[in-house]
C-alpha cells in the first residue's frame, strides 16, 4: 500500500534562546527530534509513545504543518504540510486534549456552524456529518450549551466532532482522553474505531494511556530522546516483550524470606509477596513448590506484565539495546 505519510531523516532543533539584553545566545540548541523516518498507510491507527520530552508532540506538529523540520523530508497526502498549509488543512483534523479549538463563549452548535463556514463544507455534507456525530457521540444533550459550560468529557466529544466535520483523511490526536473518566474514555475510543472503520480515517495518536493504545491502535512507534526506538505491530510487540509475569502470594504467616530460587521479589507487605518470574526459565508449578517449601500459602494469583511496564522497561534499557535492529523494525 502507498504510504500517505512519509518522514525521511527528520531532525528538529529548537535554537537556544537569545538573551534579552545581550547579543549572545543563552544555553544550547535543543535537538527534539533526530533522524526520524517512518511511513504510514491510509487507514492505519498509530500511537506515538514515549516519556515526557521524548519528541512526540514535536513530531506530530511537524506532520500537521505547525512546525517545520530543521532538515529532512516530510510528505503527507502528497503535500509538504508546512508549505501547502492552507490546502493541507482541508484534509486533516487536529485534536489537542489540553486545548480546545471551539469558541469558549459560543454554544457548541454555533462553533460547528462557524467551522463549516471556515472549511467551506457543503450544506448537505455538513448536515449529514453533524447528524451522524450527534447520534454517535450523543451530543444532543448539550449541543445548545456554551462551550465554557461543558464538562471535560462533553467538550472533548465536541472537539472530536469539530475536527471531523470536514471529513479529513487524517486525524491527529494529542492525548485525547486525558483527564476523562472510564466511561467517557470508552465512548471516545469506540467512536474513533467506528470512524476509522467506516471512513478509513487514518488516526495518529499521542497518549500516556496504555488502554487507549491497546483499544484503538494497531501499530506503535516508541520515541525516546527524539529517536525512534520501536516501530511495529502492537500485538507482536506485546508477544515479544510480555515475557515476565508476576506471582502474587498471600500468606498465613508474616513473611521473612527475601529470596526464592527462580524469581525476583519485587514487592512485599507483611502477609503478601510479589514475585517477578520468566516462564521461559521456571515453571509456575516449580516456583509455587519453592515458595510452599518455606511458607503456608493462603492464596495465589498471576498477573501479566502491563504494556506500560514493558514500554517503561524499553525506555530504561541501555541505549545500545534500544537502537539495535531488534528494536528498530523500520
Ligand atoms: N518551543 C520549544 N522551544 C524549545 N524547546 C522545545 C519547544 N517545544 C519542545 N521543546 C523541547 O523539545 C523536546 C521534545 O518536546 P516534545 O514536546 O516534543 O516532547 P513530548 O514527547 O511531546 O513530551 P510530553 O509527553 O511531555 O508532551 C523537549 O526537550 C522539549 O523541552
Amino acid at each position: 500500500m502507498n504510504p500517505i505519510i512519509k518522514l525521511e531523516n527528520i531532525h528538529k532543533i529548537y535554537p537556544a534562546q537569545k538573551r534579552m539584553f545581550f547579543k549572545s545566545k543563552q544555553g544550547t540548541d535543543n535537538t527534539a527530534v533526530s533522524n526520524m523516518s517512518f511511513a504510514i498507510s491510509e487507514g492505519e491507527m498509530v500511537a506515538f509513545l514515549g516519556p515526557n520530552g521524548a519528541g512526540k508532540t514535536t513530531t506530530i506538529k511537524m506532520m500537521s504543518g505547525i512546525l517545520v523540520p530543521t532538515t529532512g523530508e516530510i510528505n503527507v497526502l502528497n503535500m509538504n504540510p508546512h508549505k501547502n498549509r492552507k490546502a493541507y488543512a482541508q484534509h486533516i483534523g487536529v485534536v489537542f486534549g489540553q486545548r480546545t479549538q471551539l469558541w469558549w463563549d459560543l454554544p457548541l452548535h454555533e462553533s460547528f456552524e462557524f467551522l463549516s463556514y471556515i472549511y467551506k463544507i457543503p450544506k448537505k455534507i455538513y448536515k449529514k456529518n453533524l447528524d451522524y456525530f450527534i447520534e454517535l457521540l450523543e451530543l444532543d444533550q448539550f449541543i445548545y450549551s456554551r462551550v465554557r459550560e461543558l464538562s471535560l468529557g462533553q467538550r472533548m466529544r465536541g472537539d472530536i466532532a469539530a475536527a471531523l466535520l470536514h471529513e479529513p483523511k487524517l486525524l491527529f490526536l494529542d492525548e485525547p482522553t486525558i483527564g476523562l473518566d472510564v466511561l467517557a474514555k470508552k465512548r471516545i475510543r469506540e467512536f474513533l474505531i467506528q470512524i476509522n472503520k467506516e471512513k478509513k480515517t487514518t488516526l495518529i495518536l499521542t497518549t500516556h494511556d496504555m488502554d487507549d493504545v491497546i483499544h484503538i491502535c494497531n501499530r506503535i512507534i516508541i520515541i525516546d530522546n527524539g529517536q525512534k526506538i520501536y516501530d511495529g505491530d502492537i500485538h507482536r510487540f506485546l508477544e515479544e516483550n510480555r515475557t515476565y509475569r508476576t506471582l502474587v502470594v498471600d500468606l498465613f504467616e508474616k513473611s521473612t524470606v527475601t529470596h526464592i530460587q527462580g524469581a525476583e521479589l519485587i514487592k512485599e507487605t507483611d502477609y503478601k509477596l510479589w514475585f517477578k518470574f520468566d516462564p521461559k526459565y521456571i515453571k509456575i508449578s516449580d516456583l509455587i513448590a519453592n515458595i510452599s517449601a518455606i511458607y503456608k500459602i493462603k492464596d495465589l494469583s498471576i498477573q501479566d506484565t502491563t504494556i506500560d511496564e514493558i514500554v517503561r522497561s524499553i525506555y530504561e534499557a541501555p541505549k545500545s539495546k534500544m537502537n539495535s535492529e531488534e528494536y528498530c523494525k523500520q
